[in-house]
């Protein structure tokens, strides 16, 4: 379970987050979603303790996140953060075991190499696995560095991923793929909480969706109960409509064209 109560964040003088509460158990994804600058990195960069709440607090399975070393943290949680560039030359393999650092001291144990091979067959990348990484395509990269964070916590029950928008820039087929992977994280029992820029991919993946606009809670449930017309034009200021599909738990939101 990861509970979020009354979290703030300030920097100088500006309100990042006010007062932001939510909870997520196992097994959920959680989408956050919002304007540019509502504070949704800011959000992650406190989970992932890289920040530290001006007030509220942050619990990760019933313990205070400050109460976790920085060892136990790496084993407990795995983040893919939005650029991820890397200078040097790197086989696939080797990128994907990098997300194994916290498990072994000098040399990689058997069962970090069978972790490895497993994801990297999860997440089908195993054909890529001896070639250079900065070679690969945008969502071959992606692809590989999710890898690489499933790769930090596969064998971490109560673990969670955090993916600060790991669709970003990859075409309809790696963001299905991308997505689909964090949705099978979250049916193996872990917490996945990602920020999403798509309100339809965020519906249709996650389990909970919470909006944010200027660092306030707009809306926090399951996609039926927050996708509305209202929230939407709250949150982004535009005018939407909300469209029945077949097969879709939650209607598509279809920008209407007028703005605010
Ligand atoms: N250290 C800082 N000093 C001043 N302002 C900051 C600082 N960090 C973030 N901000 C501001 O806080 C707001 C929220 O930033 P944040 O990166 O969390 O937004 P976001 O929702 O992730 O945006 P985007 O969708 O554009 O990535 C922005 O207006 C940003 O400029």
């Amino acid at each position: 379970m990861i509970a979020v109560k009354n979290v703030s964040y300030s920097a100088g003088r500006k309100q990042i987050l006010n007062n932001v509460s939510f909870k997520v158990a196992a097994g959920e994804m959680l989408a956050v979603i919002g304007a540019n600058g509502a504070g949704k990195s800011t959000l992650l960069k406190l989970l992932c303790r890289e920040m530290y709440p001006a007030s509220g607090d942050i619990r990760f399975n019933d313990k205070d996140i400050d109460s976790y070393t920085i060892k136990q943290l790496a084993l407990v949680r795995s983040v893919l953060t939005q650029h991820n560039i890397v200078s040097v030359m790197f086989t696939v393999k080797e990128l994907v075991l990098m997300g194994r650092y916290p498990h072994f001291e000098n040399q990689p144990l058997a069962n970090d190499i069978e972790v490895v091979n497993k994801v990297m067959e999860d997440t089908g990348i195993t054909h890529l696995s001896a070639r250079d990484y900065n070679t690969l395509s945008g969502g071959e990269q992606q692809r590989v560095q999710l890898a690489r964070v499933i790769a930090q916590i596969y064998d971490q029950p109560n673990a969670f991923l955090f993916l600060d928008e790991p669709t970003n820039g990859l075409d309809l087929l790696y963001q299905q793929q991308i997505l689909q992977l964090a949705r099978d994280m979250a049916n193996r029992g872990y917490i996945v909480i990602s920020i999403l820029h798509d309100i339809n991919f965020a519906s249709r993946y996650a389990d909970k969706i919470l909006i944010l606009k200027n660092g306030e809670t707009v809306a926090f449930g399951a996609p039926l109960e927050v996708i509305s017309c209202e929230n939407i034009h709250e949150a982004f200021n535009i005018k939407v409509r909300l469209m029945d599909c077949e097969g879709f738990k939650c209607p598509l939101v279809i920008p209407s064209g007028i703005l605010v």
